[in-house]
């Protein structure tokens, strides 16, 4: 019998449909969570795709996997569809034009193919433009069009590599295809590079060790990094004070306002490190010299040199895991670099470099180049205009590049040295021309002065056979190597003119040159350059002149500096000049130095630069000679052709406007009639000045003895030689012609001496209209003694018309005057002269004279003397205690108690026959008529008793 389903089936049942139950809803479980995780995958390779970029994910090994899943295969399709529809329009026309700006921006070896240059030397010299990109490889954008990637660098920016240990070679590879290209690009010259490794004495970079040979490439010590980060700072300062005086902000201004022509190098410093820190202390001058070198044309690459730099600075960052990647291009976008330059390339490239580096450096330079287009001489429209701020002149090249030697607020005076036939005087001229053509006359003036035997600056004065001259020379010496105290006239005047400007000043109310052209813009206040070539003549002996000298220099090198005065004193050795070494204070000052090859002590005491420089090379020092002031410029060679040329030009444009230079010709006694000519005017009751000779002023002022009828008013000239004793007496007697009316004045001429006789015909004759009588030996004594009469008629209030008693030769009287005579002498010179009475006497002899300055005379009757081949000694009672005086032919010691403290030293003239042959005259004076008779002297010893007295003054002039 069938048994109903106990109880336990049921349970077993019931929980049968419980685990099915349960069974199947695990099993939707399962499918809903395994649903979950695919779409979690989808989302999160989407995340990774749209974050870091699908070029990258498909380069991570990690994802391809996930890139060969066909459960993900729409994602991929849905981002690249994404992907290309972003980059589809760019990738159009977004390749090709960054490769249109790059091809603009990186011209010739800049951003082409190496193979188009690599081995030829640059021939650009920057004044087209500076490339503003340089190219180390290339990149794309998701497998579109390559273009080309490159680096800013000269005047830009500055370079940061990053590498890691397994890509150190490739880094390094990268900075030397970068500097190749940067030194084939210029013309060689342009660009240096400084080379500094942690790690090698050597240095990285081997493949450039053949830029060295001609400095192009300088390879630092390991340990002297401080060193290198000093000369950069060095030149940043120099730059700064020399260069940007204007108040240009950078090199690449000041170019780009002038020709374009760089005027300093660029300089590349590559340091190369091991990713450890700098010390602190070259890490903040590194950062220092990335804030300035910029403008000051230094560009730093920087390889695994951990820093942060405060400037423009980019970065190529090679570090694992990502490709290389630049600040340039932005993190998105891989950069392929190109391939290392072959290194047989770059060593060839090197040696190609350096030769036309050295092929340059000889061939380029000549004057001609130092000089302005030929229509802006003379003009200030160059490059800086006016000299408000200085005289800028270049004078010679470094790197082929023109240098400046700059007079200035910064640098006012200059000191050059240099030992004999080293080229001071073709530096000198080189100076004189530069800055000729660049400076209109108006703005510049030139005093030059050559203690030199010789004539260097003749040229610039005009001559026989070019009548020219350089409308900038206000005054030009030559031949006054005898002669310091024209050295003591040129200072006398810069001090005077110093003066003249500090009261100008004053008056309106400024303190500087500049200031005052700004508020008196019609007055003519021109820089003046003062050039003293071998002036330790100046200071030659311990006397007057150089104690005088050296105030005075004091004085001008001192207070030039605010007044646009400047002071260039050359000479071989200035070692010896106590003046200098003495007076900080003056030394001090010169703070321009220029040392030509072995000049000792022109450079400060621990430079020797100027002990190795080769021939024609100067170091030009604007920081007081200290070393790292040292600039080396070759020096051209100052053609005479191109100096012709330029001061032939200048003189056409300016030679209406500008008079000749005053001349001081040492070897050239000054004309009777340029002094005569410069005399005050005469007549109107002026009182008579005697011409006695030429003062050494810059004014060449004619020295003159006033004659009024007053004590003392006689003239003694001193001396045993005839001819210019002569000559002083002529002048004196001749200037009175004019300055009385004809028939106002007597004179009595007494030719005493042979040699006189016929120079007293010629007086005589040029004092044609007056009355003039002369009278010789025989007559002498009687005719003094008429005229000691007369003065005493004349004390007593009889008429006092002038007379002047020339005696030539008065000595020679001595002994036919007798007591009476020489008594009457006395009472001539002692009481004539303010009656009106006055004698212009020749002694041969000191001594005698002073011995008829006795008893009825004093020594003081004679109020001016002359004193010709006299030693300085022998003066003493005449002049205002001891004298130092060597003679010297044609050069007199002049002192007149009226107008001077201490005597001066003047010029004698020329001797009369000399003016007369010179104008075709000689014999054609005439010997009569106005003038008496000349009877022959007779006093054996004095004359000979025959031969006619024409002959034997000829012979004793001959
Ligand atoms: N830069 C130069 N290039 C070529 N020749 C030069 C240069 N400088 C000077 N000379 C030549 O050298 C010679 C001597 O030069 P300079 O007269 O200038 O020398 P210095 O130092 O003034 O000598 P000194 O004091 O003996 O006159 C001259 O014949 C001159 O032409």
């Amino acid at each position: 019998m069938a048994r109903r389903p106990g109880r336990r089936e049921r349970i077993v049942s019931a929980f049968a449909d419980f685990a099915d139950a349960v069974e199947a809803a695990l099993r939707g479980a399962g499918a809903a969570r395994d649903e979950a995780v695919r779409a979690h995958a989808r989302a999160m390779l989407e995340l990774w795709l749209r974050t870091d970029g699908l070029d990258a994910a498909r380069a991570d090994e990690g994802l391809a996997a996930a890139f060969a899943s066909a459960e993900l295969a729409p994602v991929v399709a849905r981002v690249e569809a994404d992907h290309a529809a972003t980059f589809d329009t760019w990738q159009a026309g977004g390749p090709a034009a960054l490769r249109a700006v790059f091809d603009e921006a990186a011209p010739g070896a800049a951003g082409d193919d190496p193979d188009r240059w690599i081995g030829d030397a640059g021939k650009d010299d920057g004044t087209d433009g500076v490339p503003r990109l340089w190219r180390i490889g290339h990149a794309s954008v998701a497998g579109g069009e390559s273009f080309p990637v490159g680096v800013p660098l000269l005047d830009d920016s500055h370079l940061q590599v990053v590498s890691a240990p397994d890509c150190r070679a490739t880094a390094e590879a990268l900075v030397e295809a970068l500097l190749v290209r940067v030194l084939s690009y210029f013309r060689p010259g342009l660009v240096a590079v400084h080379v500094w490794d942690v790690g090698q004495f050597t240095g990285s970079l081997p493949g450039l060790y053949p830029l060295t040979s001609t400095g192009l490439l300088t390879v630092h010590d390991p340990g002297r990094l401080p060193a290198l980060l000093e000369e950069l700072s060095d030149r940043i300062r120099r730059v700064h004070t020399r260069v940007l005086v204007d108040g240009h902000p950078s090199l690449r201004a000041l170019a780009a306002e002038t020709d374009g022509r760089r005027t300093e190098p660029w300089l590349v410093a590559v340091l190369v490190g091991n990713r450890t820190a700098l010390s602190e202390d070259d890490h903040r001058q590194l950062q220092r010299v990335a804030r300035g070198g910029l403008a000051c044309g230094i560009s730093l690459v920087l390889l695994d040199v951990p820093v942060t730099l405060n400037a423009a600075v980019e970065t190529v960052d090679m570090r694992p895991p990502r490709q290389v990647r630049t600040s340039m291009t932005g993190p998105h976008v891989d950069v392929r670099l190109d391939r290392p330059l072959p290194r047989d390339k770059v060593v060839a490239a090197g040696i190609a470099i350096s030769r036309a580096h050295e092929e340059w450096r000889s061939r380029v330079g000549t004057f001609a180049d130092l000089l302005p287009p030929p229509a802006e001489w003379g003009t200030g429209r160059g490059e800086r205009g006016g000299t408000a701020a200085g005289v800028h002149a270049p004078v010679g090249f470094a790197e082929g590049l023109r240098k400046d030697l700059v007079l200035a607020d910064g640098s006012p005076h200059a000191l050059i040295g240099g030992p004999s036939g080293t080229g001071k005087t073709n530096l000198l001229l080189t100076m004189i021309g530069s800055m000729a053509a660049r400076y209109s006359p108006h703005e510049l003036e030139f005093y030059l002065l050559d203690f030199k035997e010789g004539v260097s600056f003749a040229q610039f004065a005009p001559g026989r056979r070019d009548t020219t001259w350089l409308p900038h020379a206000r005054l030009v010496g030559v031949n006054v190597n005898t002669d310091r105290e024209f050295g003591l006239a040129l200072l006398r005047f810069l001090s005077d003119e110093m003066r003249r400007r500090a009261d100008a000043a004053k008056e309106h109310e400024v303190t500087k040159l500049e200031e005052l052209r700004h508020r008196d813009p019609h007055g003519h206040w021109p820089r003046i350059v003062a050039v003293i070539d071998e002036f330790q003549y100046l200071f030659a002996e311990r006397d007057d002149v150089t104690r005088a000298a050296t105030q005075l220099l004091e004085d001008v090198a001192r207070r030039g500096r605010s007044q646009g005065i400047h002071l260039v004193l050359a000479s071989q050795d200035v070692s010896g000049i106590e003046a200098f070494w003495g007076r900080p204070a003056i030394f001090e000052q010169f703070v321009l130095r220029v040392a030509l090859p072995r000049a000792r002590r022109v450079l400060a005491d621990l430079n020797d630069a100027a002990l190795d420089l080769p021939r024609w090379h100067a170091v030009l020092n604007h920081e007081s000679g200290i070393k790292h002031g040292n600039e080396i410029v070759r020096i051209p060679d100052a053609a005479q052709s191109t100096l012709a040329l330029l001061q032939q030009r200048l003189h056409d444009d300016h030679a209406a406007a500008f008079a000749p230079p005053v001349l001081f010709d040492g070897a050239r006694a000054p004309r009777y009639a340029d002094l005569a000519d410069r005399l005050p005017a005469a007549g109107g009751g002026a009182t008579p000045r005697a011409l006695v000779g030429q003062v050494i002023d810059v004014a060449a002022s004619p020295a003159t003895v006033a004659l009024p009828d007053a004590p003392a008013r006689n003239i003694a000239v001193l001396g045993a030689g005839a001819s210019d004793a002569l000559a002083v007496l002529a002048a004196a007697t001749g200037s009175l012609r004019d300055q009385y009316a004809p028939g106002e004045v007597d004179v009595v001429l007494v030719p005493l001496v042979v040699e006189a006789v016929e120079s007293a015909r010629r007086m005589a004759a040029r004092l044609a209209g007056h009355a003039v009588t002369t009278v010789g030996l025989d007559g002498i004594r009687e005719r003094v003694e008429t005229l000691a009469a007369d003065v005493t008629a004349r004390l007593s209030g009889g008429p006092r018309r002038p007379v002047h008693l020339v005696l030539l030769g008065g000595d020679a009287a001595d002994h036919v005057l007798d007591r009476p005579g020489t008594e009457a002498l006395r009472r001539i010179l002692h009481f004539g002269p303010e009656t009106g009475v006055h004698v212009l006497g020749w002694w041969r002899s000191v001594g005698r004279l002073r011995t008829l300055l006795t008893l009825g005379a004093a020594p003081d009757d004679i109020g001016a003397w002359v004193a010709l081949d006299v030693q300085g000694s022998e003066l003493g009672p005449l002049g205002p205690g001891l004298l130092q005086w060597a003679p010297r032919p044609g050069r007199g010691l002049f002192f007149d108690r009226a107008q001077h403290a201490r005597p001066q030293v003047v010029l004698v003239p020329e001797p009369e026959q000399d003016q007369a042959s010179r104008s075709g005259a000689a014999g054609e004076v005439p010997l009569s008529g106005a003038a008496g008779e000349v009877p022959l002297p007779s006093a054996p010893g004095d004359v000979p008793l025959s031969g006619a007295a024409g002959d034997v003054s000829r012979e004793d002039r001959g």
